[in-house]
């Protein structure tokens, strides 16, 4: 489906079925609100359905999308970005650490090359453009790139929802992708570059340094509006943020709950929210990270990250992580007694 016809068809999540959660979670054989931020998410996961209680979030699949970034040029990264390639087939090799952390949860993963410097062999592609260009001296992309990584993207949802998915979550390998990610989050919530570069895998501090230049020179030099995301996606984004960005439209779309994963996961939700706010019900965040652009995005989204265990690896782990406290909020809301069973 086309991007436009996939943001007409989204729907605000359901509010007769969040107020009957809500009922239902104070029926329980519980004290009000004891099982805190669960009951919140079991609430959530009803109003995306439209079902009290929600169905369970399986299987639950996150689709990692790989690419290279011509920013790298400027040094903002301390590993060569030959590894985003490499990086990619470990994840179809099943020995990421995402393929670990997912399979220990029974979470789905699939790879997608939609945006390498070179391709993989072992690594299904659908390539947007082979690299993005370095956006301190231009744009990354053009518009009808980025318009069709959105919509693979949304092909992408499409997908997994006719292979029986009921939980999408974004993931991500791509050397550079940081700064991307941080350059979207602050344009589109209006942060400075220092409140949004971070150290993505492992920068030293003289590198951070210049990832708040680089990224402050991109924001001068392209004046993106957050009024136009597709322009902010084109103008300093990277090939994943703006399919991830399609992922979780086509999730709401579809009326699937989609996890958020680190900070490029953060930046393709505010993309998408920019792009169609009635999405923004069907995100949950995985993880709080320590990009410190996973932070500035999620208050922009207004969302409460599910765990926090300091990660700062990206691929998606976090969201495999997640995953396993979304099943316990349903599993509460199915089989948990009421107290007006215990008190007859
Ligand atoms: C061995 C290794 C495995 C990774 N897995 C994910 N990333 C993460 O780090 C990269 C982004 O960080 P930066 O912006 O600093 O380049 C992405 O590939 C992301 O997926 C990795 C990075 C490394 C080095
Ligand atoms: O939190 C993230 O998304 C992250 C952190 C470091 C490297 N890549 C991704």
């Amino acid at each position: 489906m086309s991007l436009s016809d996939t943001v007409r068809g989204i729907v605000a999540v359901d509010e007769v079925a969040r107020a009957q959660a809500v009922e239902h979670q104070l029926a329980l054989a519980k004290p009000p609100h004891a099982l805190g931020r669960l009951e919140e998410l079991g609430v959530q996961l009803a109003a995306i359905a439209g079902q009290c209680p929600p169905p369970m979030p399986d299987p639950a699949r996150i689709v990692v999308v790989a690419g290279d970034h011509g920013v790298v040029d400027q040094e903002v990264t301390r590993w060569p970005p030959a590894l985003s390639g490499v990086l990619a087939g470990t994840v179809v090799d099943g020995v990421a650490g995402v393929s670990v952390l997912a399979r220990s949860a029974g979470v789905q993963v699939v790879a997608l090359d939609a945006g390498l410097a070179a391709p993989v062999p072992s690594v299904p592609e659908a390539v947007i453009r082979r690299g993005t260009a370095d956006f301190t001296q231009g744009p990354a992309m053009t518009r009808d790139e980025a318009t069709a990584a959105v919509e693979l993207g949304i092909a992408q949802a499409e997908l997994a929802y006719d292979e029986g998915v009921r939980c999408l979550a974004t993931g991500e390998v791509g050397i550079g992708n940081t700064t991307t990610a941080a350059a979207l989050i602050a344009a589109f919530t209006g942060a400075e570059a220092a409140a949004v570069a971070g150290r993505g895998a492992d920068s030293p501090p003289e590198m951070v340094a210049r990832k708040v230049d680089v990224i402050a020179r991109a924001l001068a030099l392209h004046a993106p509006d957050p009024a136009d995301p597709i322009g902010v996606l084109a103008a300093v984004g990277g090939v994943e943020q703006a399919v991830l960005t399609g992922l979780v439209l086509g999730a709401a779309r579809l009326r699937l709950p989609v996890l958020l994963d680190g900070v490029t996961g953060v930046a393709a939700g505010l993309a998408a929210v920019a792009l169609c706010p009635a999405a923004s019900g069907y995100l949950i965040a995985a993880h709080a990270g320590a990009e410190p652009g996973i932070g500035v995005g999620l208050s922009a989204l207004e969302l409460t990250p599910v765990i926090d265990l300091g990660l700062a690896l990206g691929e998606g782990t976090g969201a495999a992580l997640a995953v396993p406290i979304l099943r316990a909020s349903v599993a509460v809301m199915t089989e948990m007694a009421t107290l007006a069973s215990l008190l007859g």
